[in-house]
């Protein structure tokens, strides 16, 4: 059944694209002439809300030019059907893709530096001055009243509009393949938290420029799809004041759900279409679309995800309802489920340190945060970092991980000098870390997030059987339906999968019961050997760290106060002293 479903889910895409091309033909032999046209301007609008989808509705970047690469692809056909380039439209409209596409890197990359207002500022004004750059120089072929050629095959209305359904799905399938992607998660993952994309390998600066690259190709495509559509592009059709009117609509449908932006291009003809039949000047339909916009955005919700809200609450029903049913049933326990085999050989005791961490130091302002820190971490132990709060824990993970370039001292994983590289490469060569802050991007499925951060698929079942020995909700469970707690206990099971030699646990347990905190440590201290993983996770709760660690290192003021074996280190009169007061201490 659940093979099944993943089968259906993994064609359902080729399914709906099919059913797209049928419908679509049937409205090509079928509607009248007006409406086909009508339908042409929908598809190229659609076209260029799939892109806003990708780079604002996932990437959470405000673009606000997209009609600005439209024209670019507009300009590209239209140059190369002036000047008779061979290959013919669709060679025209994938080279207007592809310029719109290099247009969308340029102006990405001061997206790398800024955000929210000041970017939005840079891409208007990008449009703003594009738009009078095209009043100057027109379209190829405007001037002299030649037409851009469309393909031969396609070339009265009715054919064209059904050559826009073709484009259109071709465009859906590709933006589909790729939200699903490991792509399209760190697109999400970024417009979440920068901070959690670095720390699982993936660049920042890739995940933002492919996303602005990816949309401005739509963008591209869909004005060279225009330009086949009128034939004679002018300036007035790729105005700055329609991009924002088109990024106000793609926010308001929440276009990144595939649905939702054929649905919103829909709106942007449908609108103005009504407007003119009821008597009311057309440009009003930029009202309509700022007062949906200004709901959308003060709800802090988008129609598609209102949509879907009420079928999940349907399917989270049901699903409680049958998992109460099949509880009873359950008799072995969690920690039994798990199949993969142990780590075969025990480490020796003279094996050099996975982790080696010397003089570390940091400073803010006149503050010594962190201040010759050194410690070792053996391979597959689990080493407590202790210490009353302010003493510079999360610094000195930050500053391990690479979140803190500006640290004094030397970062070694496995005898190789990582102190220079950024969080990202240090994450992919061995070094993770999870946050005390909840970084897992809620957008996305529990197998999706797991495939971002382990940067490869899993087999199913295995997956299936980590994630229930870590205590975590099944792979098809979406990260929005869980508690914040459940969502750090899957960013543990993520970071874990990835098979780091060196994982670094930020309070993992906080938002947990008692109870989950005692079943979560069982599940910890078997993680190093089934996993070949050493861990280093801070913890306020020293019932847990005595139930895990076998070393401790206790910071103090940013120093080390004591370090070594758990007991040892727990009976330290130091130790004491510094937590006095802490009833924990004495339990
Ligand atoms: N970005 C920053 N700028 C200035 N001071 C900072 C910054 N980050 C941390 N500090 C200071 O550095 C010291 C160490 O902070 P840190 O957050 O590492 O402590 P901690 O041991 O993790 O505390 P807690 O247990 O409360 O999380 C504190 O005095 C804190 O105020």
């Amino acid at each position: 059944m659940l093979l099944a479903n993943r089968r259906l889910r993994a064609t359902l895409p080729i399914i709906i694209a099919v059913v797209g091309l049928g419908i679509g033909w049937a409205l090509s032999v079928g509607l009248s002439g007006y409406y086909v046209f009508l339908g042409i301007s929908a598809i190229t609008a659609i076209i260029a809300v799939l892109g806003l989808g990708v780079v604002t509705g996932s990437a959470g970047i405000i673009a606000l030019s997209q009609l600005t690469f439209a024209a670019i692809g507009a300009w590209v056909v239209s140059w190369m059907s002036y000047n008779e380039v061979p290959g013919g439209f669709a060679v025209w409209l994938l080279a207007g893709g592809i310029a719109g596409g290099l247009a969308g890197i340029l102006i990405g990359l001061p997206a790398l530096r800024l955000r929210g207002v000041n970017l939005a500022v840079v891409t208007l004004g990008f449009a703003a001055a594009f738009d009078v750059m095209l009043v100057q120089v027109q379209f190829p072929g405007s001037v002299d009243g030649v037409a851009v050629e469309r393909p031969a095959l396609f070339s009265s209305d009715r054919e064209y509009f059904f050559f826009a359904i073709i484009v259109l799905v071709i465009c859906a399938l590709v933006v589909s393949w790729l939200q699903r992607s490991r792509i399209g998660s760190s697109w999400k993952a970024v417009a979440f938290s920068e901070r959690g994309t670095a720390a699982v390998g993936q660049s920042v600066s890739m995940a933002k420029l492919s996303a602005f690259a990816v949309s401005a190709a739509l963008g591209g495509v869909s004005g060279g799809l225009l330009a086949g559509q009128v034939q004679l592009p002018f300036a007035s059709s790729f105005s700055p004041i329609q991009s924002l009117a088109l990024y106000i609509l793609a926010v308001m449908s929440g276009a990144y759900l595939i649905d939702m932006a054929i649905f919103g291009g829909i709106l942007w003809v449908l609108v103005p279409e009504l407007l003119k039949k009821w008597g009311v000047p057309q440009d009003w339909g930029f009202v309509v679309f700022g007062l949906l916009g200004i709901q959308a955005l003060t709800s802090g919700s988008n129609l598609g995800e209102g949509i879907r809200g009420i079928f999940r609450a349907r399917t989270k029903k049901r699903k409680e309802a049958e998992s109460a049913l099949i509880a009873g049933d359950v008799g072995t326990s969690v920690l039994d489920v798990f199949a993969v085999p142990e780590a075969a050989e025990p480490v020796p005791a003279d094996a050099p340190p996975v982790l080696e961490v010397a003089s570390l130091g940091v400073q803010f302002g006149a503050l010594k945060a962190l201040d010759d820190v050194s410690l070792r971490v053996r391979p597959r132990s689990i080493m407590g970092l202790i210490g009353p709060n302010g003493a510079g824990k999360s610094t000195f993970v930050d500053a391990v991980s690479g979140f803190l370039p500006q640290h004094t001292g030397k970062v070694l994983l496995e005898g190789e000098d990582i102190t220079h590289m950024n969080p990202a490469a240090r994450a992919r060569h061995g070094l993770r870390r999870t946050f005390q802050q909840d970084r897992v991007p809620p957008q996305l499925t529990v197998e999706s997030y797991v495939h971002f951060v382990t940067r490869t698929r899993i087999d199913y079942d295995e997956l299936s059987d980590a994630l229930t020995f870590l205590g975590c909700p099944s792979p098809e469970e979406r990260l929005s339906n869980v508690d914040v707690g459940t969502r750090r206990l899957i960013e543990v099971a993520a970071a874990v999968l990835a098979g780091p030699k060196v994982l670094i646990l930020d309070e993992p347990a906080a938002g947990l019961s008692h109870e989950e905190h005692l079943l979560f440590g069982q599940r910890l201290s078997r993680i190093p050997s089934r996993f070949d993983t050493a861990i280093v996770i801070i913890e306020h709760d020293l019932d847990l760290v005595r139930t895990v660690c076998t070393e401790i290192t206790v910071l103090d003021f940013g120093r080390v106060l004591a370090q070594g074996p758990q007991q040892e280190v727990l009976e330290n009169p130091a130790v004491i002293a510094a937590y006095m007061g802490d009833a924990e201490m004495s339990s």
